[in-house]
């Protein structure tokens, strides 16, 4: 597997870390507005955070929101993530509708991305990464901690579980206490790179505290980085043109 992944124009793991912005609407119109605010910024990838969708459960009101979204988008590269609430989201689903959700939309076509979250039962996490694998979806497994930042074994180990598993993208994302906290990631993400990484990964230390973590990328290893544009999806997450601003002095200086 090549340590870069790419996506229509765009080679994820090459470069500065591209930049991508969630969509938070609860409706499919603030969705639309959205989108549109969206098309004015400099960014390279899209994630619908599908669970701030007031509608989500209803698959087919889902789909006919992405056909919009995607038509909006162009050639922007899609992500398709369904945050639950114990990872920081807005809204639980059982498994079966977790599963049922997700295997949907990746059927669709429309989507580049999905996000899968590394903490469903196995057989969750399998199912999902074979169909996106079989309709050409490349999968995001994404772990989360709001509380703590885990030990740096314990990093690197979720990490390397998540690339074990066939993620195309591991990504962790931590909340740190204090300076202490944001270096244990970072060491954590350059270790995952140096030794073990066979693909891109993502990894972000959390809040104010973390913001070093959403900017040197490129130098410690993470190759996508969060903005927001009107409205974060987690804290820490800076306007899109200061990050594009500090992403390329840091790559012209590397
Ligand atoms: O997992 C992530 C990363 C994130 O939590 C962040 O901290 O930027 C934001 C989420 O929208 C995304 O799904």
């Amino acid at each position: 597997m090549s340590h870069t992944l790419s996506i229509k124009h765009l080679t994820i793991g090459e470069g500065a870390p591209k930049i991508c912005v969630p969509l938070v609407g609860k409706t499919h119109a603030e969705l639309i507005e959205e989108t549109k605010l969206l098309m004015s910024l400099d960014v390279d990838l899209v994630e619908w955070r599908v669970d701030f969708l007031e509608m989500v459960e209803d698959i087919e009101q889902v789909k006919s929101v992405l056909i919009d979204i995607r038509e909006r988008l162009k050639d922007i590269p899609l992500i398709f993530t369904f945050r639950s609430a114990k990872e920081g989201g807005e809204k639980e689903l059982s498994s079966g509708a977790y599963i049922a959700l997700n295997k949907t939309i990746i059927e669709t076509g429309l989507i580049d991305i999905v996000d899968v979250e590394l903490y469903n039962d196995e057989q969750t996490v399998k199912t999902l990464i074979h169909s996106a694998h079989e309709n050409q979806v490349y999968v995001i497994l994404s772990n989360h901690d709001f509380e703590k930042t885990p030990p740096k074994e314990e990093i690197v180990n979720r990490l390397k579980r998540a690339q074990e598993l066939g993620g195309d993208l591991p990504k962790i994302a931590v909340m740190p206490k204090n300076a202490r906290d944001v270096l244990i990631l970072l060491e954590a993400t350059n270790e995952m790179k140096e030794c073990y990484a066979n693909r891109p990964i993502i990894t972000m230390s959390m809040a104010g505290n973390g913001i070093i973590s959403r900017l040197a990328g490129e130098l410690f290893g993470s190759a996508i980085t969060f903005g927001a544009a009107e409205k974060a999806s987690a804290p820490g997450q800076i306007a899109i043109h200061e990050l594009r601003l500090i992403l390329n002095v840091i790559h012209k200086n590397l």
